[in-house]
């Protein structure tokens, strides 16, 4: 397994081998309860069942009870004690979750109070539309621009089905934000995607039908058969209930596709975080009276919008998404 540098750099900081008391054995900093754990990347979990990679291996594990509550997830870094062999029917214990650098939140809806973690320790957050059947849907990009900026993942908007429509709408709302973009089609070469994608772990969001498979097939040629024939942790039977699956890229990194995940829920982000992800927007609502909520007559982002420094189209994006939140609107 070739981990992207910054998981590497992450797993040297984080477990420390040095002598122990007598010089003997090596030993983590931390909880030397279990000196034999070995480290295991998630890349997928179904019903109970976690699939980690520890060296070029596959483990099947369970949860420890010692765990307590944690959750695990896909993307995160865990220690594993008991047969990690991944030999047929082997099972080993995740006794550890490492610290996250980076956690891709969502809630149900954008008034649920339940918050759960789809994705551990990703980079990039790409946002796969396309440029017509579906139509693109600005509103679901700001939304996840803002989930992306709330986890601190850099976005990556990616356009797809360039053969039906022109990029240049979008392109010019968006580039001008300083959204990083890639145009791309299913016969197209991916190479300027392959190229943000190396040695990063990005998550793939994009709605039914963007072409978010094809793409992920294209980058990944074992995807296909992962997803459809097999349960991905166990190898057996069909499907797979899995929301979040981690393919290693042929030139390093990770892609890790969220089938499950159809919506964001935004019901955990702080309002003023929700503003700070409209770059175009955040300076305006500065003029704003005090404990603006933004949606009320004295908002000062209409004065900024009619000076023409940003679009009525965001402002009414930013407005959807605070007024959804606090349960007034659906969006
Ligand atoms: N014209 C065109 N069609 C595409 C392109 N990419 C995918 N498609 C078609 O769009 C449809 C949806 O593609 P998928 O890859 O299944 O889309 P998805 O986002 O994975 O959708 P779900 O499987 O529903 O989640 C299929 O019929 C594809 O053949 C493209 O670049 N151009
Ligand atoms: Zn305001």
């Amino acid at each position: 397994m070739t981990l992207p540098r910054r998981l590497r750099d992450f797993d040297e900081d984080d477990v420390r081998v040095r002598p122990g008391r007598r010089g003997s054995r090596p030993r983590t900093r931390r909880r030397p309860a279990h000196e034999d754990a070995v480290t295991g990347f998630v890349t997928a979990v179904d019903r109970g069942r976690y699939r980690c990679l520890v060296d070029e291996r596959v483990v099947t594990a369970m949860r420890a009870r010692e765990l307590g509550r944690k959750g695990v997830v896909v993307g995160d870094r865990v220690a594993l004690v008991g047969d990690v062999s991944g030999e047929p029917d082997a099972l080993a214990r995740i006794v550890r979750v490492e610290p996250r650098r980076s956690a891709l939140r969502r809630t149900a809806d954008d008034t649920d109070p339940f918050e759960r973690i789809i994705v551990a320790n990703a980079d990039q957050l790409v946002i796969v539309t396309a440029l017509a059947d579906p139509e693109p849907r600005p509103r679901m990009i700001d939304r996840c621009l803002v989930a992306a900026y709330d986890a601190g993942l850099d976005p990556l908007l990616c356009l797809t089905k360039s053969d039906l429509a022109s990029p240049d709408e979008l392109v010019g709302s968006y580039a001008p934000l300083g959204v990083p973009y890639v145009v791309t089609h299913h016969a197209a070469e991916l190479g300027e995607l392959r190229g943000r994608l190396g040695d990063r772990v990005s998550v793939l969001v994009g709605h039914s039908g963007v072409g978010k498979s094809t793409l992920v097939n294209a980058l990944v040629p074992e995807a296909r058969r992962a997803v459809s024939h097999v349960n991905v942790v166990t190898g057996r039977g069909r499907h797979t209930s899995s929301s979040a699956i981690a393919f290693e890229l042929p030139e390093g990194g990770w892609i890790i596709d969220t089938p499950g995940v159809r919506s964001f829920g935004l019901a955990h982000v702080e309002p003023s975080k929700v503003v700070a992800s409209f770059p175009d927007l955040a300076e305006g609502a500065e003029h704003c009276p005090s404990h603006c909520n933004h949606l009320q007559p004295d908002c000062a982002l209409d004065g900024w919008v009619a000076e023409g420094h940003a679009d009525q189209a965001r402002l009414d994006s930013l407005r959807r998404l605070l007024a959804s939140r606090e349960g007034t609107e659906p969006d």
